[in-house]
């Protein structure tokens, strides 16, 4: 018998946030210990400067995670910063292969993919993110491309205790469009399907996280859909109210 899924919010603030921003952080992390998020687990992936100031928090019932890693230990790479490091600083979770780091970095699958095994060689959890842009949704490649991410970012021996997907729509993400929900429960049937086929049971137990523009008014309709087993929030992970307002969908 496979074990339910525990569903999953994550908060990736981005470039975003400074010192004075933990105040928003100490308010979700209060409500969450306050049952404000139900049965869901809450992460919040700030800006590495604060990585360890939020871990360092009073926050039993939320995890702190990054947004980035290198995917070496140590060594000759200027501004980089490793898993081993994150973990030191207290991370549980990074996020890797968003899209604005495939587009702004140019990162490819493979790096993807040698990123996600450095945050589960470093003993995190790795949100490994996939999507595809507008031209490709139009074109009709969507399922395409999703499944060659998929296949190319998520390394071998990936299980349910270590890995997340988070499929979020290039277009969706900071436009306030997202997909139907059709749209949605087709490409997680197909990710669901490629995990099971490769990791067998442990594929049935990996959450998939949809994001992209996911707001209080909207998250319930689409944490409703099958096989979405959460959400991966941007701009509405800033403010505790709103952030609060989408986990409350798992209460
Ligand atoms: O990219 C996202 C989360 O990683 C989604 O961002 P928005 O929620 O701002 O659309």
């Amino acid at each position: 018998m496979v074990a339910p899924r525990r569903p999953l919010v994550a908060g990736n603030w981005k470039m975003n946030g400074f010192r004075a921003s933990i105040a928003e952080f100490r308010s979700v992390a209060a409500a969450v210990a306050g049952g404000a998020a139900g049965r869901a687990e809450v992460l919040v992936c700030p800006p590495f400067t604060l990585v360890a100031e939020f871990a360092a928090e009073p926050r039993e019932a939320v995890e702190v995670g990054a947004q980035d890693c290198h995917a070496k230990p140590s060594g000759a790479h200027t501004g980089d910063i490793s898993a081993e490091m994150l973990k030191d600083a207290g991370a549980g979770a990074v996020i890797v292969g968003h899209s604005e780091r495939r587009a702004d970095h140019g990162e490819s699958d493979a790096v993807v993919h040698a990123k996600a095994a450095a945050v589960r060689r470093a003993g995190l959890v790795a949100i490994v993110c996939v999507g595809e842009t507008r031209a490709e949704r139009e074109a009709g490649h969507t399922l395409e491309v999703v499944r060659r991410q998929l296949d190319g970012s998520v390394p071998e021996g990936a299980t349910a205790a270590d890995t997340v997907i988070a499929y979020e729509p290039v277009w969706a993400i900071g436009t306030g469009l997202t997909p139907t929900t059709a749209d949605v429960a087709e490409v997680h049937a197909m990710i669901r399907d490629r995990l099971v086929e490769r990791f067998g049971a442990e594929g049935q137990g990996i959450r998939i996280l949809y994001g992209g523009s996911v707001k209080p008014d909207n998250a319930a309709e689409l944490m409703a859909v099958a096989n979405v087993d959460g959400a991966l929030v941007g701009g509405a992970s800033l403010k505790a109210a709103d952030f609060l307002a989408i986990a409350g969908v798992y209460r």
